[in-house]
């Protein structure tokens, strides 16, 4: 399908928080491939993981599922164990965008318009929440972790991935600097990305990989480790 180029903070002024909006999900997929270092990489691990734990018929839900990449991949990957596929997100946009690319590919998805705090979570094989807890309140997050957990069948798999921040300030400073060259070398001006920051603060709130790691531990998984990390993006399992 054609890639519609992201060019959101291009313009002179940003009058709001970041929303993910028509505008935004329009352009998305290019964002979530020039934003987040081994997006790719990333989807095509957790469907590796989930070909060796799934059962057949697994039921797998994509929480914040924006335009259904996860999905639509583990739909390809997993075909022959007969996934039963749920993806959750509260943007109209994006839920739109993702029936829309799932029909091209000829997938057979479910997709949800819905808050995913109020959603039902019911005998789940696996439960994947990719760079999305982190625009969620944090007072909100253990008792969201804990639906998950509970919505998980014995042995279930949690997959979380997100944006992390650092106990350590300078390392962290190095970090964010880090990040921010890759997205100029992605081809985002200082400019784009200095705007994309502001409009990002009090929406994206990062936990420290321990936090992560607690929320996870607190809410009863009997076993987490983050399996991937590229500076400040981690991508942690968690089995019930
Ligand atoms: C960065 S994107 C997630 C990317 C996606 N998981 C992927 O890997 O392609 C965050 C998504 O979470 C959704 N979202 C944020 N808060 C939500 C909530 N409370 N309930 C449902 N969806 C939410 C947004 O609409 C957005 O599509
Ligand atoms: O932190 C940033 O500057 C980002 O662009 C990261 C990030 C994310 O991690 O979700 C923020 C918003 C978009 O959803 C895509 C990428």
């Amino acid at each position: 399908m054609e890639e519609k180029k992201d060019r959101i903070f291009q313009v002179e002024k940003i009058e709001s928080d970041f929303r993910f909006d028509r505008e935004v999900a329009n352009i998305f997929d290019d964002m979530l491939n020039r934003s987040i270092p081994f997006y790719r990489q990333v989807i095509e691990a957790t469907g590796e993981i989930l070909l060796k734990t799934m059962p057949d018929n697994p039921k797998i839900y994509d929480l914040g599922c924006s335009t259904g990449n996860t999905l639509i991949y583990l739909a390809s990957i997993l075909k022959d164990k007969k996934p039963e596929l749920i993806g959750v997100d509260n943007s109209r946009d994006m839920v739109e965008k993702a029936r829309e690319k799932a029909k091209a590919y000829n997938k057979k998805i479910e997709f949800v318009v819905s808050d995913i705090e109020k959603i039902e979570i019911k005998n789940a094989d696996a439960v994947i929440m990719n760079y999305t807890l982190q625009f969620i309140r944090p007072l909100k997050r253990p008792q969201i972790i804990e639906k998950i957990y509970n919505g998980l069948k014995e042995n279930g798999i949690f997959i979380l991935s997100e944006k992390v921040i650092f106990e350590h300030p300078k390392l962290n400073r190095n970090f964010v600097e880090i990040y921010y060259n890759f997205k100029k070398k992605q081809g985002y001006s200082e400019l784009e990305i200095a705007k994309k920051r502001e409009a990002l603060e009090n929406v994206l709130i990062p936990f420290t990989i321990n936090e992560n790691i607690q929320l996870l531990k607190n809410a009863g998984f009997s076993y987490t480790t983050p399996f991937f990390q590229w500076i400040n993006f981690t991508s942690f399992i968690g089995i019930k």
